[in-house]
């Protein structure tokens, strides 16, 4: 199951020219503004003819420029969700779950609608019309309905931008589940590096039109030489993990393959797989396993690069256990510390300083 996509297209002096495998799993196209994400989402769906190019997806051509063949939206067998739900606002939810069924000329399987109205958790608001829903509520309807045309891959152009941060958090949830059982490739366009963080399996980095880099998202974002692209501010790697406990303290104690992580309440059950952004700026550096610190995360680590740009910043990669971290220093730091590759260290996290929203499910195999 993937979509492959090559386009080519010039807008008098700019060109978006980009080629990449969006395989199952969440794909995040990741940029500035104007990086041409929006061209790549238009061609996609078919909103754009671009001026070359070939798509396809699950073996179906979509798009053969050289060919002549450019399939029209309606029969690409793409479900779109964009920023704002565009729920038709004279039907109840549950007439807009049930549109796409009558559009493609077939109802959905009542097990099928109920499994998607399970997920989405929106069984309580079948009955309402769209006007009296929350953002969030709109959404989660919204990706549903997208869901039940039976896609074999879902297009999400920045699904959560018109959410502030409550309403944001309470959908991620749901995007997890997606990307971990809808068993199709999820295109995810956004310039939110959380959002980012937290969802994608593959990371396509555009600027200036071009595709900076693609690739499996968790080894992207540890590439010190990306973090320039990412935004210094934003840049920082994942840690897999496994709840083992919490603790009557209110913290939860997490297994990475670095050692044990202590952060704050995480409400999950024990044994649940889990995905953890430790931003780059979080993390401080000491050679010797520092005693008589409030820290309680101390992972051993290695360095394995480091990267300096033009400012008095430095991004050191580390290992810790199989994984890779990110740690921003300044450079009279990693100097005193004598950081070059190869060097043993240990990498201090506080507790507090781990986001709730840096924290997320993971699959669990
Ligand atoms: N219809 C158009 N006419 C002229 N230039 C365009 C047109 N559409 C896009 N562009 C240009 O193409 C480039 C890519 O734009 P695109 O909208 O794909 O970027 P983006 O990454 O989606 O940005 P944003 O996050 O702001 O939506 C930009 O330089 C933009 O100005």
């Amino acid at each position: 199951m993937s979509l492959s996509v090559a386009i080519r297209h010039s807008f008098g002096n700019v060109t978006v020219d980009a080629a990449f495998d969006a395989p199952e799993g969440v794909t995040a196209l990741f940029g500035r503004s104007g990086a041409g994400k929006t061209t790549v989402a238009n061609a996609v769906a078919g909103l754009l003819r671009p001026q070359s190019g070939r798509i396809v997806l699950q073996g179906r051509v979509l798009l053969d420029s050289g060919r002549g063949v450019n399939l029209p939206p309606h029969h690409r067998r793409i479900g779109y969700v964009f920023q704002e739900g565009r729920l038709f606002p004279h039907l109840s939810v549950r007439g807009n779950l049930a549109y796409p069924g009558r559009f493609a000329g077939r109802r959905p399987p009542a097990a099928e609608f109920d499994r998607v109205v399970g997920m989405l958790g929106i069984g309580d608001l079948l009955d309402r019309q769209p006007q009296r829903l929350s953002g969030g509520e709109k959404q989660r309807v919204a990706i549903g309905r997208a869901l039940l045309s039976a896609p074999e891959a879902l297009l999400m152009d920045e699904p959560l931008a018109a959410l502030d941060a409550a309403r944001k958090e309470e959908i991620l949830p749901y995007l997890e589940a997606l990307r971990d059982e809808a068993r199709i490739p999820i295109l995810y366009v956004s310039h939110a590096m959380d959002e980012v963080a937290r969802l994608a399996t593959t990371l396509v980095l555009m600027s200036g039109g071009r595709v900076l880099r693609a690739g499996p998202a968790a080894e992207l974002l540890a590439d010190p030489e990306l973090a320039p692209m990412i935004g210094l501010r934003d840049a920082g790697a994942l840690l897999s993990g496994r709840l083992t406990r919490h603790h009557p303290d209110g913290l939860s104690e997490v297994a990475v393959s670095g050692g044990p992580l202590f952060l704050p309440h995480v409400a999950a059950d024990p044994g649940t797989a889990l995905r953890i952004r430790i931003e780059a700026q979080d993390i401080i550096l000491s050679r010797n396993r520092p005693e008589g610190l409030s820290a309680l995360n101390i992972l051993p680590a290695t360095v394995t690069a480091v990267h300096s740009g033009e400012g008095p910043g430095v991004m050191i990669q580390l290992r810790t256990g199989d994984e890779m971290l990110l740690a921003r220093l300044t450079r009279r730091s990693a100097e005193a510390l004598a950081l070059v590759p190869g060097t043993p260290c240990h990498a201090v996290v506080k507790s507090v300083a781990v986001a709730r929203g840096n924290v997320g499910r993971a699959k669990n195999d």
